[in-house]
């Protein structure tokens, strides 16, 4: 069975799947100060709760926070006597190309997103994902990563209005009734919300524009339900994209890499 974890700056997901069929999935917040024996009883417990008998023999990890990578590293040797796949790393072989000025390390949770992105509807794709950052990645024709846009995430601008302002409280994201808010926190919200359906719309639009050919644009992470419902921005909706990029890459690496 695979394991695949998605780390981000916010919070980390494990995932397993027997082959391609799915196992179970938990989340927890990323810290990089967590160890692998920390990992495993939480993993565990869960998974008996569950009543989840997982024989795990691979792992592959997407990390946007470097130093967590360490300690899932041991879990994966001293629990699951296996070695993982590290998206970024060079030994993670991609099915796509990137294409990007060098020296750049790019997210690897934006290639994965690319990978399967293009999986599921080709290229010419933008997908955008709405995590700690709202990131906007674009994938040529023939899926390569060919750079893309990097936002503050939305709950992230609305922490730093209550950090920066001394009367603005802290405020939970939601789609506003009105633009004109008549309360402080409905004048927030819209700021927000309004501010990013701009932003996605703006920046698709020039995307579009720099590239010259029509392209489907697609939303993930656990914001796009919010945005999709509010304005025509998106031609999809992926609840599980990066998961998805994970068993992809897996799967092209067994069949194509040193280990294969
Ligand atoms: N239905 C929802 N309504 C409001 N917020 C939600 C909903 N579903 C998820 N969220 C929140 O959306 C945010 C984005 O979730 P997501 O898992 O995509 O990224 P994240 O964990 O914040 O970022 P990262 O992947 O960078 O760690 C999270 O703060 C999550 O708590
Ligand atoms: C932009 C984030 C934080 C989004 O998770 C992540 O993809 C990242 O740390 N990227 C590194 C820089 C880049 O992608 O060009
Ligand atoms: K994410």
């Amino acid at each position: 069975m695979l394991l695949a974890v998605d780390c981000g700056n916010t919070n980390t997901v494990f995932s397993i799947y027997d082959g391609e069929k799915f196992v179970g999935m938990w989340r927890t917040a990323t810290d990089w100060q967590r160890t692998a024996d920390q990992y495993y009883v939480w993993l565990n417990t869960l998974m008996r709760l569950q009543g989840i008998e997982a024989d795990i023999t691979d792992m592959i990890i997407s990390s946007t926070v470097p130093r967590v990578v360490f300690n899932l590293r041991v879990l994966a040797d001293r629990y699951f006597n296996t070695r993982p796949l590290v998206v970024g790393k060079p030994e993670c072989l991609l099915p796509v190309a990137v294409r990007v000025d060098e020296g750049t390390a790019v997210g690897p949770d934006r290639l994965v997103n690319t990978v399967s992105g293009f999986d599921a509807h080709g290229g010419n794709l933008i997908v955008v994902d709405f995590g700690t950052a709202t990131t906007f990645d674009v994938v040529a024709e023939d899926g390569a990563y060919v750079g893309g846009v990097i936002a503050p995430g939305v709950n992230l601008s609305l922490e730093a209005l209550h950090q920066a302002a001394a009367a603005l409280p802290h405020v939970d994201i939601s789609k506003p009734e009105n633009v004109i808010g008549t309360n402080t926190v409905a004048c927030m919200q819209s700021g927000v919300f309004w501010g990013y359906v701009g932003l996605v719309r703006e920046i698709c639009t020039r995307i579009k524009a720099e590239r010259g050919v029509p392209m489907k644009v697609i939303s993930t992470g656990g914001l796009a339900p919010l945005f999709q419902q509010s304005a025509d921005l998106f031609d999809a909706y992926e609840d599980d994209l990066t998961m998805h990029g994970l068993q992809i890459i897996h799967k092209y690496n067994k069949e194509n890499g040193t280990d294969a």
